[in-house]
């Protein structure tokens, strides 16, 4: 079993309101076809501006979760084009706030040969609604689903010690507890890079492998899902408390 998040980075472009980035999932799929996996997708373009610029008023979270429902439908067809079959399970409807309380929905569907597919969400809380992003929704899998790693797939091909392409930035490739690293691809309201690498951190601790590889990157995804180590990915390890490595 696998926890795997398309980034809203991978999928759409962040810095142009409800722009689906097609082709990018159709192009690694054949690499999960067949394997045990739940999935998440980001919300990216279909939510972050939303959720920007109407905050969540009843407005906004209409708006939002519409939007959202186009990106998760778009996603859907496009694996269900390459022959992974996955049924959409609405965050709102099993998540309350942080909590995954009723992960029999998404059990049931792996039970039935198919790939639950979640997302980055506005779900019911104690306060009202809050905005929970796909990386705390990995967390919360992997309590439910013990995977044998996640892996989170971006546009960037890993975790970068300042955001990918300013001067200096170098690659990360294997990251030993936390970093000091903030950025995000465009519009974010979750926390960008930051969130990632602490929901990373939090699936570590719980013992699981965590990869950040880019969606472009088959090779990586493959030797993953095949219980190799990926050569194009940054890969986390949260250390023991002995001093030495926990992987
Ligand atoms: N230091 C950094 N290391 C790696 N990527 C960075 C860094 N700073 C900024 N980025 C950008 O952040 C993107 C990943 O963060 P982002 O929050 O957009 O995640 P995502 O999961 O792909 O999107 P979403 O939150 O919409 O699902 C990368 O693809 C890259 O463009
Ligand atoms: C902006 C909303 C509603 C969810 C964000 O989820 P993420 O893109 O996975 O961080």
């Amino acid at each position: 079993m696998y926890v795997i998040k398309f980034g809203g980075s991978a999928i759409t472009d962040k810095t142009k309101p409800l722009t689906y980035r097609r082709g990018r999932i159709s192009a690694v799929a054949a690499e999960i076809m067949g394997k045990p996996a739940a999935l998440i997708h980001g919300a990216g373009s279909f939510a972050h501006p939303h959720v920007k610029a109407f905050g969540l008023s009843p407005l906004g979270i209409s708006l939002t979760k519409a939007a959202l429902r186009r990106l998760t439908a778009y996603v859907v067809e496009e694996l269900a084009q390459a022959g992974v079959f996955a049924v959409p399970v609405e965050p709102s409807d099993v998540f309350w706030g942080r909590a995954l309380v009723r992960g029999e929905v998404i059990t049931h569907a792996i039970k039935h040969g198919m790939y639950p597919l979640l997302h980055g969400d506005i779900v019911p809380s104690d306060d009202g609604y809050t905005v929970i992003s796909g990386d705390d929704i990995a967390v919360e899998l992997v309590k439910l689903l013990k995977p044998k790693a996640v892996i989170f797939l971006m546009d960037a091909d890993g975790i970068y010690t300042a955001p990918p392409g300013t001067p200096g930035a170098r690659k990360i490739e294997r990251l030993i507890g936390d970093v000091d690293v903030e950025g995000t691809a465009g519009v974010d309201v979750t926390g960008g890079i930051r969130k990632k690498i602490e929901a990373g951190l939090a699936i570590a601790r719980m013992g699981t492998p965590v990869y950040y590889c880019s969606i472009r990157d088959r090779e990586s995804l493959r030797a993953i899902l095949n219980g190799g180590e990926p050569a194009g990915c940054t890969v986390l390890e949260v250390p023991h408390p002995s001093g030495l490595p926990a992987l």
